[in-house]
């Protein structure tokens, strides 16, 4: 299982580096659940990450469903050296309009450069900000071309991801993209006390932001909890 985790700047994403985060993914919180960072940001922390010999993943915003703007959006990621390109589909209402969005994506990216990974992702909890349901995001993200799929929360409120979806979900979630050949990332307000059921679950990869920063989603991320998360969960 591969740590990712959500830096907003070059010295936050050190800090990933000295606690042994496999992923680092360049986000802004202060836009959103997956807000979107500036191309210089990500193009600065990519140059230093990949001396780790670590990989680099940028989001590109919790999207509305426009296609347009977010393979322009995704091919900017890439372009900046994100190698995994995450896409919050946030404004999108169905199956039909998660492929179109995906489709233009992947199209965007893989012209660019076929080694990078487009990952879709969906909310746990999309009810509360009507958006498509996790389960109506593998299908259209393969036939897509997509490389991978994840579910975050939408809302950062402190209700995490086991509050909207049970154990079971998970595990179908995560089954849906294998039996795809994709795979498959579990985010939204992790907690130390979900170790043992992510454990059990064994995403490919568990997102986490709120997790490891000093205190709250807003203040620093820290190199000993990164430290102390991929410690426990070897
Ligand atoms: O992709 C992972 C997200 O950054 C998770 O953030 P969070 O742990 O604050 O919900």
């Amino acid at each position: 299982m591969k740590v990712l985790v959500s830096p907003m700047n070059l010295e936050e994403a050190l800090e990933c580096i000295r606690g042994g985060a496999d992923i680092i993914d360049v986000k802004n919180p202060a836009e959103g659940s997956l807000g979107a960072n500036f191309p210089h940001v990500i193009k600065e922390v990519s140059e230093i990450v990949k001396k780790s010999g670590r990989e680099v993943s940028a989001t590109i915003g919790d999207m509305e469903f426009k296609p347009g703007t977010a393979s322009l959006a995704a091919l900017g990621a890439a372009y900046s050296g994100a190698d995994y390109i995450k896409v919050g589909l946030y404004g999108v209402r169905n199956e039909r309009e998660v492929y179109e969005m995906m489709k233009e994506v992947v199209r965007a990216v893989k012209d660019f450069d076929e080694g990078k990974k487009v990952v879709a992702a969906a909310y746990g909890d999309y009810t509360r900000v009507n958006s498509v349901s996790p389960f109506e995001i593998p299908e259209a993200s393969y036939k897509a071309g997509a490389d991978g799929i994840m579910v975050d929360t939408a809302i950062k409120d402190g209700k995490d991801i086991f509050s909207f979806m049970k154990f079971e979900e998970l595990e179908r979630f995560i089954e849906e993209a294998h039996k795809r050949g994709m795979f498959c990332a579990i985010a939204g307000s992790l907690k130390w006390e979900h170790i043992d059921v992510l454990k059990k679950l064994n995403p490919d990869i568990i997102g986490v932001r709120t997790m490891v920063c000093e205190s709250g989603r807003n203040s620093s991320i820290k190199a000993e909890l990164v430290e102390k998360l991929t410690q426990a969960l070897r």
